[in-house]
């Protein structure tokens, strides 16, 4: 009998924690026929809070800490973690879970937002590593590779979603910074022996002062760039005056949840900028209340209710006045007048562009009616590929999912590279001088003139991660038989240090017969629709952040949502890392769940990603059982897909916890069925019986729970008992269940 092996399933928050509730029940009784434990890891934010702050909690009140364990176990060979999506924080959403756990009796301090003393700046330095992306640049010490299976790439095609049209005279666009931008400044280095570096400022003055020291390894590419603080709120008044002129609509798209510390001070100049009169008015009032403008106008609202109400009303009634002059602006939710300024946290680029693309190019106004939009990404490095897939739909009209090709995706992401590793290396500038990067020797590698309020940082890449990459891409390309291009911008001082290292790596590889090539980042793209909409697939093979977008932007135009996508983490370390889609933790989907007890969120990520997850199992551990698990389970996906028992987004059909049952029958049917293993089909013969014989039983049982509203308790850490009671309504299903242990 092969060692018991283990698969760690990871808990996070909003709607794939609801589904977990109900998915991995299924899961532990599937997996102990093969002697394998499924493990759960709490990450979710409220977990990560407390688990950094153990220290203030009552004994019975302590939680380990997952991550740092987890963090050890993507370092060992035989690593097997199913990794679904979690919230990367933004401040206002920590604030809430804080508040959430305190009034569940944990005693955590609040997040002090402006420190004062050294014991309010250990506290917030510990909120800190918990803030933003805060778990996936941990866990993922291997590239991506990112891609839609062929049976969901069937179903797509078999059930193609709805597209919306695209109009030639669309006034729809993409608008970035035509310079002073990171990619203006970008300078980049590699180091041709290890070495440590400074990253130091140099006020008008001649003072020194040292930012961050780094230990480089030979090979290292790293680069330094900034933003310039004028340019950027020059930028933003310039494209509020053209929607003004143009009538067009202004939205924003950043990325301020990852880019955690970057992105939430472009996003404070743009709000600061668009309501720049109110901001200008009560200037010394807001400081004064503690008004940070990077957190959202919500801050504004938030702290204002200290004040008498006259003054409040005062304050409303001058925001309300910037609307009749601004421009009109995207709105997150028109009917609670949610705008896309609110908090950083709601327009996350990798999934509002796509859905703005697949949306004919429109966003909601206020009024709830879809406009026309300029979408405005200050960071030009990468808002051009947006721009050029907007103009492809205006030229060629909406992708048609029935015939359209894929783009599948290799994404260098190791070892926290490139931009997604730079949050620890990245300044807001508090006076006029030089930023320089400088070796030991005191040999300057680079240097930059900057002004206060510029934003100035360092990216990192390790060697070792890009090697990885182009081995994995060199692998993607032969299985699939698939053209592979290499996203590598001529005009980007990084990119030319990674095309050197690229060429050498691809040499190490056998290329004939396959068709491999290095594209700026327009001509990729263009080349890749050319092909998509010819039915033809291209991998993607890029950067990091470009993984980020593409494996959102096309998986959305081809299947509707990147949920559906096979996303894999080969760690570099042997073991194997399944994430579950490339989506997020759908926030919406929640609201729905406790409005209306039904939940739409989509587990197919998960499936997925398990069968892969036992597959790997079976062959590292040598457990035919468990082989036999992930093969059957991926059949069992493919009836799913096939009969299409996908949740349906509205209360009163199937959702996700009927999908789950569907699984579970599809399942347990496929290991009656076979005839390999005859032990594993005596045990599931039972259950698919039941199932089988329950169809109508069960399925009526969980959509009789839809409908009304339900409580759980608690929305970043709710109750255990409650929440499965919500998401396991089925006696039937689950006294069958019970049966098979
Ligand atoms: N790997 C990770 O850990 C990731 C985490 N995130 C986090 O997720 C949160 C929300 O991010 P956001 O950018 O808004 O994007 P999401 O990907 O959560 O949502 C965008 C929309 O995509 C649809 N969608 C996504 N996943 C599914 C699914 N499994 N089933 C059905 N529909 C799905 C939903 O559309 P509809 O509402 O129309 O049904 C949803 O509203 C943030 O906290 C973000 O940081 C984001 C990306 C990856
Ligand atoms: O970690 C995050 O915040 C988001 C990750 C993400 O969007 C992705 O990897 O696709
Ligand atoms: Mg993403």
């Amino acid at each position: 009998m092969p060692t018991r092996s283990k698969i760690i399933y990871t808990f996070t928050d909003e709607a794939p924690a609801l589904a977990t509730y109900s998915l991995l029940p299924i899961v532990e009784a599937f997996a102990a026929s093969a002697d394998i434990a499924v493990e759960t890891s709490d990450i979710s934010l409220a977990g990560r809070i407390l688990a950094n702050f153990a220290d203030h909690l009552d004994a019975d009140k302590r939680v380990e800490d997952s991550l740092a364990a987890l963090a050890e176990l993507t370092m060992q060979p035989d690593a097997n973690i199913v990794k679904l999506p979690n919230i990367s924080a933004s401040v206002p959403q920590l604030k809430a879970a804080i508040a959430e756990l305190q009034a569940l009796g944990y005693n955590v301090p609040n997040y002090p937002e402006d420190p004062q003393t050294d014991a309010e700046k250990e506290i917030r330095a510990r909120y800190g590593k918990v803030l933003g992306s805060a778990v996936n640049p941990v866990l993922r010490e291997g590239n991506s590779d990112r891609r839609a299976p062929a049976a969901v790439k069937a179903y797509a095609r078999k059930h193609p979603h709805s597209m919306g049209k695209w109009s030639k005279a669309s006034q729809s666009h993409a608008d970035y910074m035509r310079g002073g931008d990171f990619f203006s400044s970008e300078k980049s280095i590699t180091m041709e022996k290890a070495g440590d570096v400074r990253l130091e400022f140099v006020g008008k003055d001649g003072q020194v002062q040292v930012k961050k020291q780094l230990s480089l390894l030979e090979g290292e590419v790293l680069d330094g760039m900034f933003m310039s603080c004028k340019k950027l709120r020059d930028f933003f008044e310039d494209t509020l005056q053209d929607c003004k002129e143009t009538g067009v609509m202004w939205s924003l798209h950043v990325k301020a949840t990852m880019m955690k510390i970057s992105h939430p001070i472009v996003f404070g100049h743009a709000v600061s900028v668009y309501y720049k009169d109110v901001f200008d008015k009560y200037g010394k009032l807001f400081d004064e209340l503690g008004v940070n403008p990077n957190n959202g106008i919500s801050s504004v609202y938030d702290k204002i209710k200290s004040l008498p109400a006259s003054q409040q009303e005062e304050i409303l009634h001058d925001i309300h006045e910037v609307y009749s002059h601004r421009p009109e602006m995207a709105m997150v939710d028109s009917v609670k007048g949610i705008t896309n300024l609110h908090i950083p946290s709601d327009v996350i680029v990798d999934a509002s562009m796509p859905a703005m693309i697949r949306n004919s190019g429109q966003m909601w106004g206020k009024d709830g009616k879809q406009k026309d939009t300029k979408a405005v990404m200050p960071e030009s490095t990468y808002a051009r590929i947006y721009q050029e897939m907007i103009n492809f739909c205006k030229t060629n009209g909406a992708f048609d999912p029935v015939t359209m090709g894929s783009v599948p995706n290799v994404g260098l992401m190791a070892q926290q590279a490139e931009e997604y590793g730079s949050h620890d290396k990245t300044f807001e500038m508090t006076a006029d001088g030089t930023m320089r990067v400088v070796l030991a020797d005191g040999t300057v590698l680079m240097q930059h003139e900057v002004e206060k309020g510029d934003i100035w940082r360092a990216c990192q890449t390790k060697d070792a991660p890009i090697r990885d990459w182009v081995k994995l891409a060199v692998t993607r390309a032969r299985q699939s038989n698939t053209p592979a291009i290499f996203w590598l911008d001529p005009e980007r001082a990084h990119d030319r240090e990674l095309q050197k290292k690229v060429e050498k790596y691809l040499k190490e590889h056998d290329l004939s017969g396959l068709d491999i090539s290095i594209m700026g980042y327009n001509e990729a793209i263009r080349v890749s629709m050319e092909r998509m909409i010819r039915g033809r697939d291209t991998i993607s093979v890029t950067g990091n952040v470009l993984r980020d977008y593409l494996t959102d932007l096309f998986p959305i135009m081809e299947l509707g949502t990147s949920a559906k996508m096979l996303s894999i983490v080969p760690l570099m370390a042997g073991g194997g890392m399944y994430e579950t889609g490339a989506g997020g933790s759908a926030p919406k989907h929640v609201q729905q769940l406790i409005e209306e007890n039904h939940l739409r969120w989509d587990s197919l990520g998960e499936f997925l990603a398990l069968a892969v997850s036992l597959e790997e199992t079976g062959i590292k551990t040598n457990n035919a059982k468990a082989k036999l698990l992930g093969k059957t389970l991926d059949a069992a996906t493919g009836k799913l897909l096939d009969n299409n028992k996908s949740p349906s987004r509205k209360t009163g059909e199937l959702d996700n916890r009927g999908s789950h049952f569907y699984l579970a029958m599809y399942w347990a049917q496929e290991l009656a069925a076979q005839t390999e293993d005859l032990e594993l089909q005596a045990r599931f013969a039972p259950l698919a019986k039941t199932l089988t014989e329950n169809e109508a039983t069960i399925v009526a049982e969980l959509n009789a729970a839809q409908g009304k509203p339900v409580d759980i308790g608690g929305y970043y850490r709710s109750n255990p008992e409650l929440t499965s009671k919500v998401m396991r309504p089925s006696q039937t299903f689950n006294n069958a269940l019970a049966a098979l242990r």
